[in-house]
C-alpha cells in the first residue's frame, strides 16, 4: 500500500454503521468532508458534524444511498457482513474509494486503510501496518505524539519564508539551502512554541546567515 494525502474539501464521505468504529471514522472525516452516517442506531459517543440518517439498508438498497450522496469515499462499518460486502461492491462498480473497517488483509482496487495519525497544525504523520496490526499503529502513534511539537508552527513560518525568498528572486539552490538550514537549526526548534515572535526572528537570522547576508 502506498500512502497519499487526500483533500476531501467539498466531498462527501458515506459511512454505513453508527457504532464506535463508524463514529470514529465520521469524526475523522468530518474535520474536512461532508459526512453522512447511515445506521438504524446511533449509540456511540460523537459523530463530529456528520449528518445522521436513521435507516437500515440491506444489500439491495445500499446503491440508493450512493445515488443520493455521490460519495468520494464509502466506509463499511456495520456488523452485518452482507451489507459491508454490498457497500464494497457498489463502491467498486462506481470507482469510489472504499474503506472496509471490518476487514484486514487484501484491499483490491480503490481499497483504502485509515491510518493512525498525529497532527500539529498543518503537519500530519500517519501510520499503517497494512492492516496487519491496528493496535500496533495506535501504540506507535502514541510514541511519536510528542515528537511533532512545534512542527506546525515551523511549517507555517518556512512557508512564508519560501514565498518571500521567491518574491525576492533568490535562486532555487540558495533558497533550498536557506530553508534547509532553518528546519535543521536547534536554535529555531528551541524557540518554537515560546509564544513570542522569537521563532520567526531566529528563522530570519538563520536564513540570512545561510544566504550570506547580515541579519
Ligand atoms: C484494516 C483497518 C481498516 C480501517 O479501519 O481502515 C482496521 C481493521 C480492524 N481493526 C480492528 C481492531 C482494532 N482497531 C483498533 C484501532 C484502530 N484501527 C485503525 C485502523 C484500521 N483498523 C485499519 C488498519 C490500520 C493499519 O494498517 O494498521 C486505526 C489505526 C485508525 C482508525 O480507525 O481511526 C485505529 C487506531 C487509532 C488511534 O488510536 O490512533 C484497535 C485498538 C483499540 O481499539 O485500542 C483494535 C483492537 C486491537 C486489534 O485487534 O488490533 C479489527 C478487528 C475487529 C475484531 O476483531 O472484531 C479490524 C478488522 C480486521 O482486522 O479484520
Ligand atoms: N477498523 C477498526 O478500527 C475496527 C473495526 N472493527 C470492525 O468494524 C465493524 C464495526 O465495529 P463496531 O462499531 O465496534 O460495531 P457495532 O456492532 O458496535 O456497530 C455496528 C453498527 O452498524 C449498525 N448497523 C447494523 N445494520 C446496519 C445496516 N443494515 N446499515 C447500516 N448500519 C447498520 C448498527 O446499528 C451499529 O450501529 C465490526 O464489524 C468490527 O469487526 C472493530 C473494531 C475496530
Amino acid at each position: 500500500m502506498i500512502p497519499l494525502y487526500h483533500d476531501f474539501t467539498d466531498e462527501t464521505v458515506l459511512v454505513f454503521g453508527g457504532g464506535p468504529v463508524g463514529a470514529r471514522k465520521a469524526r475523522r472525516f468530518a474535520r474536512e468532508a461532508n459526512v453522512v452516517v447511515v445506521s438504524p442506531e446511533f449509540a456511540a459517543d460523537g459523530y463530529g458534524e456528520a449528518e445522521l440518517v436513521r435507516a437500515a439498508p440491506d444489500a439491495g438498497t445500499v446503491a440508493g444511498w450512493f445515488d443520493r450522496t455521490d460519495p468520494a469515499l464509502a466506509v463499511a462499518a456495520t456488523d452485518v457482513d452482507p451489507v459491508n460486502e454490498a457497500v464494497e461492491r457498489e463502491a467498486r462498480n462506481r470507482g469510489t474509494l472504499i474503506n472496509r473497517a471490518d476487514h484486514s488483509g487484501e484491499r483490491g482496487p480503490g481499497g483504502v486503510v485509515v491510518p493512525a495519525t498525529v497532527r500539529d497544525g498543518g503537519v500530519a504523520v500517519s501510520i499503517s501496518t497494512g492492516g496487519a496490526s491496528p493496535a500496533l499503529s495506535k501504540e506507535l502513534r502514541k510514541r511519536i505524539e510528542g515528537e511533532l511539537d512545534g512542527a506546525g508552527e515551523l511549517a507555517a513560518i518556512t512557508a512564508d519564508v519560501r514565498s518571500e525568498l521567491k518574491a525576492r528572486g533568490v535562486d532555487p539552490a540558495r533558497r533550498r539551502r536557506a530553508v534547509r538550514a532553518a528546519v535543521q537549526s536547534p536554535r529555531v526548534w528551541k524557540d518554537l512554541g515560546t509564544g513570542v515572535s522569537n521563532a520567526r526572528q531566529t528563522v530570519d537570522a538563520v536564513v540570512d546567515a545561510a544566504l550570506g547576508e547580515k541579519s
